[in-house]
């Protein structure tokens, strides 16, 4: 899903809620880091490389999930590369007129010490989760300071790995007037909380800590999903939710309640979790309903895409004009994850920008 050329959809200051820190790594950098490391890849170029990342048709999310073992090895255990990433992120949100983008990963994913088991067949090495974070955020504020585009992170937990989850949750806390602004749930959602206690143990912690709190569910699962999400693991925001339109009861609820929904239009395309159709896609429902929810690109590596591509998505297929623009971008402001003062800076910054003196109805 290449980006189209020309004037981009949206040009003014937006904000991105739901992006993955390692979905959003250049191929550039992982076939410099692997040269660096002396680490072998199944290809050489970095065009064969991109090739076999990308993802060229709908598959299913499994499918996808499989595509970070082409490279995560290369970054994971790595301090310059786990900087790196975390730097070159802004530099690319600031290039997309993002300027505020709350971007995620698993510190456990990038680590290859204190982590039980150590991912992708590492030796290992120093690197804890905590290092990771601390990593993570030297790149984000040195990447602040050059392009002026604000990062801040969420950290997940990983469906398969709960007794990763409360660990996740202490560096939530331990971090939060660092960089960190809350915890998510990520990965194959078909795993329920029920038999992985893990995660709801961590989210318990979380809700008496006042960790903020969003989760993926609804994006490929069933709207039971998104009901756990929100009654048991007390989620603030849901990730994805498509499949909320499939309980009506339940979204009419969540609508009343102004639940925030991270959308990623080319995403649920490719993941599979809706159908390739764009003009039935359920956000067209969101829209009409004037729901609160974002437009986020998720994995912009992995998709081939850039935030300009949902928005031009949407606008071709759904209608989308420059005041649903706007107001989407105020509600992802409203909805975000900093602290109350900054976050009314953000919708300052906004209003102004989109010259908006009357900000009523919004
Ligand atoms: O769309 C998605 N749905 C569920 N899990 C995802 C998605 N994109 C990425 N990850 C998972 O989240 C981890 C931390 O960033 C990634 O390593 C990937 O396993």
């Amino acid at each position: 899903m290449a980006e189209e050329k020309g004037k981009p959809a949206f040009d003014k200051p937006k904000i991105e809620l739901h992006v993955h820190l390692d979905g959003a790594i250049q191929i550039k950098t992982i076939v410099d880091v692997a040269k660096r490391r002396g680490i072998t890849l199944p290809v050489i170029s970095e065009d064969e490389m991109r090739d076999l990342v990308i993802m060229h048709e709908p598959a299913t999310l499994t499918e996808f999930l499989g595509k970070f073992d082409h490279y995560m090895h290369v970054i994971a255990g790595d301090r310059e590369a786990i900087k790196r990433i975390a730097y070159e992120f802004v530099e690319t949100k600031a290039k997309e007129g993002v300027i505020y983008a709350e971007a995620r990963y698993s510190p456990h994913l990038l680590a290859n010490k204190g982590v039980d088991p150590l991912p992708w067949d590492q030796k290992p090495g120093d690197i804890t989760p905590d290092d990771v974070v601390d990593l993570v955020n030297q790149g984000f504020k040195e990447g602040e300071k050059a392009f002026k585009t604000k990062v801040r992170s969420i950290l997940c937990c990983m469906r398969h790995m709960p007794n990763w989850s409360m660990d996740v949750v202490e560096l939530c806390k331990k971090y939060r007037k660092d960089g960190v602004v809350a915890i998510d749930l990520a990965g194959d959602e078909s795993l329920n909380c029920e038999s992985y206690p893990g995660h709801k143990r961590a989210f318990e912690e979380a809700v008496r800590s006042e960790v903020h709190r969003t989760v993926h569910a609804g994006e490929v699962g069933p709207a039971s999903v998104v009901k756990e999400a929100v009654e048991v693991l007390k989620a603030e925001r849901i990730g994805h939710g498509y499949h909320t339109l499939e309980d009506q009861t339940l979204y009419k609820r969540l609508l009343q309640q102004n639940m925030h929904f991270e959308m990623c239009p080319v995403s649920s395309i490719l993941t599979g979790g809706c159908d390739p159709d764009f003009t039935k896609h359920p956000l067209i429902t969101f829209k009409k309903d004037k729901a609160n929810y974002s437009l986020n690109t998720d994995d912009p590596t992995i998709f081939n895409s850039t935030l300009n591509s949902d928005y031009q998505v949407v606008q071709k297929y759904m209608d989308f004009t420059e005041e649903e623009f706007k107001r989407l971008n105020i509600n992802a402001a409203k909805s975000c994850f900093l602290p109350e003062k900054e976050k009314d800076q953000l919708l300052e910054q906004l209003y102004e920008s989109y010259g908006m003196v009357n900000r009523t109805g919004f």
